[in-house]
């Protein structure tokens, strides 16, 4: 068994997964703040809505029993039974039309809200730093946009205006019970605390234990998935028995938690029915004695028997809803959590404009750290002259993205500076810098949309002849024009009809479009065949014209053309110059292309 637990240890579940968390005040007021727009609008119509069909349910077990039983019937008025008839008809059609607008409005109101959050989210994440977005996965900031809201829809919808239309009728036939009688009211009303019990907490225990078995059925499912892919490897190893222990510990745990859940369940409806006929039993014996007594009418034990059987529904929804409260309070800390998360990367209030950009950079004593334990750039200095095309060479992890994630201000350097035209990047506004830089990765994002489309993406305005003008100059149109309809082709998400030369001729016209100051190719022309290669280094050169240019290369054959290269090691600095100077100096720079030439002759 002790093996078992072992395993187990490979499934665990999440804090960061958890349904439900207390009750707070703080949170619930905040959420509640996404109301506001509509507190003039919709949600009036809907609380008007909403009373006027609870008063009329609440007063027609008063007029059965005060006015046509104890009136009407006992003095033989047909007359005015009619008219009772006639007048409850009338309040019903009431009560069906404020139910009719109440749901309408409420799901208007819902809508509205849970649209506004998921905006307010998806704009506040999209401005967060590049550090946010190392910390997170993907796929845990799409769940807190997506189910995250989504669980608070319900929440949102009826939440806010069942708790206030059952508190209502509930108040609102307590009040007329003790008016009634306030004898018979008080023992009736000893089922109410009964009632609560069993609505949130018998009803979150069942529920929990649901989870339980859902939890425990996923990872039979893993664990039964795994074992079937890895059967092979069981069997090489003679490792059925082990395997077999470890799935009966497994669909152990899933058979108990299947036996307390469903001795739960099986508790709820009798509980209910019990609680139902304790009322019943204290009212007729206690009303009957009452009666007799001629301490209230008939009528009144009437109003009382419609208002016992009124009882459950409010007090259910308002059990329920405390338990979906629990369950908003998960969802909404979360959401929460990302909406105070800031931008590392700030703007100052005087931030400046770079108006026409030239694109001269220049390092003063740059330090950088992505985190607190590794400093990835310790101390350095440099420049690259306006038009200059810079090379920045080296092993995996000296620094060379990280140069160019500084230049674009995608984080800010812990010591020292980073300008641009002379101007401190931290005091420049971020996006009159990123509007001017462009960067092409070596992993191309194509969005989902018409080719036409993702080459637009550097420069919206651009009219499609313009769009095409810059798909020739770097030697795109040829495959475009091979496509089944053209530069209106429809390519998926990340562009699988495509290849990874393809993606990059893609992104190079994209870059050229939007026609930066200063061009990133962070190892750009990777996937480029030798062949492809020699064609578009001419159009690489046009797309160099002009502009300050970064290349990241691994293959040094791409560079040889560049200005100036910097060999980087550790974030520092270890030589620069032309191919040639390098070359000569027979350094470090001269061994890499050493290794890469008879790395080339070894194939
Ligand atoms: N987002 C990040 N969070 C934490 N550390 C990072 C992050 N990105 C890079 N690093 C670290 O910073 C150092 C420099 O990385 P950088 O990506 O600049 O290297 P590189 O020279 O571009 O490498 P490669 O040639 O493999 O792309 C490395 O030690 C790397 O582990």
């Amino acid at each position: 068994m002790a093996r078992n637990k072992k395993h187990l240890e490979r499934f665990q579940y999440t804090e960061d997964n958890a349904i439900e968390k207390p009750f707070n005040w703080t949170q619930l007021l905040r959420l509640l703040k996404y109301v506001r727009p509509y507190t003039k609008t919709l949600l009036p119509i809907a609380i008007v809505a909403m009373l006027v069909s609870t008063l009329v349910r609440m007063f027609v077990p008063v007029i059965i029993g005060r006015v046509a039983f104890d009136v009407a019937i006992a003095d033989e008025n047909i007359r005015l039974l009619v008219w009772i008839v006639i007048g409850i008809s009338v309040m019903y059609l009431f009560n069906y039309v404020g139910n009719l607008l109440r749901i309408k409005y409420v799901n208007i109101l819902g809508q509205n809200v849970i649209y506004d959050l998921r905006q307010h989210l998806f704009s506040h994440v999209q401005r967060l730093s590049h550090r946010f977005f190392d910390t997170k996965s993907a796929g845990s900031i799409l769940v807190r946009i997506m189910n995250d809201i989504n669980s608070l829809q319900e929440l949102f919808t009826n939440g806010i205006i069942n708790v206030l239309m059952d508190i209502v009728l509930l108040s609102g036939i307590i009040v007329l019970l003790f008016a009634l009688s306030p004898k018979l009211a008080l023992a009736v009303l000893i089922i109410i605390p009964i009632m609560f019990y069993i609505s949130t907490k018998l009803r979150r225990n069942i529920r929990r234990s649901w989870q339980t078995v859902r939890i425990e059925q996923s990872k039979l499912n893993s664990h039964l998935n795994e074992s079937l892919q890895g059967m092979r490897i069981t069997q090489a190893f003679a490792q059925e028995n082990e395997n077999a222990e470890y799935f009966e510990g497994i669909n152990t745990t899933n058979f108990q938690a299947w036996n307390d859940a469903s001795r739960k369940s099986a508790m709820f409806r009798p509980f209910v029915e019990m609680s139902n006929a304790v009322g019943t039993v204290i009212l007729l014996a206690y009303g009957a004695h009452l009666i007799l007594a001629g301490d209230i009418t008939i009528g009144t034990f009437v109003s009382f028997s419609f208002f016992l059987g009124m009882f459950w529904e409010p007090i259910s929804r308002l059990g329920q809803m405390y338990n979906q409260l629990l369950m908003a309070m998960a969802a909404s800390e979360r959401i929460f959590e990302f909406l105070d998360e800031q931008p590392n990367v700030k703007e100052k209030e005087n931030a400046v404009e770079i108006m026409d950009m030239k694109g001269h950079i220049e390092f003063d004593r740059v330090q950088f750290a992505y985190d607190d334990k590794r400093i990835a750039i310790p101390d350095l200095s440099l420049e690259m002259k306006q038009g200059e095309t810079v090379a920045l060479v080296g092993h995996t992890g000296s620094g060379k993205s990280t140069i160019a994630n500084l230049i674009s201000r995608f984080y800010d350097p812990t010591e020292g500076r980073v300008k641009i035209d002379g101007i401190d990047l931290q005091d420049a506004t971020i996006e009159s810098v990123r509007s001017q830089i462009s960067v092409v990765l070596q992993d191309t994002f194509v969005f989902s949309g018409t080719i036409m489309e993702n080459i637009r993406f550097g420069r919206p305005d651009a009219e499609d002849e313009e769009v095409k003008e810059a798909a020739k100059v770097v030697g795109a149109d040829d495959f475009i024009e091979r496509l089944p309809e053209g530069y209106f082709t429809e390519v998926e998400e990340r562009g699988n009809i495509l290849s990874a030369g393809e993606r990059q001729l893609l992104s190079f016209a994209r870059a050229l479009l939007a026609d930066p100051r200063i061009l990133i190719l962070d190892e750009a022309t990777s996937s480029i065949d030798t062949e492809t290669e020699m064609r578009i280094q001419e159009a690489l050169n046009k797309l160099l014209e002009g502009r300050t240019a970064i290349m990241i290369a691994h293959r040094l054959s791409t560079i040889r053309e560049a200005d100036r290269i910097f060999v980087l090691q550790d974030g520092k600095i270890l030589e620069n110059g032309s191919h040639e100077e390098l070359m000569e100096r027979e350094g470090e720079y001269y061994e890499l292309v050493k290794s890469q030439f008879q790395m080339l002759d070894a194939i």
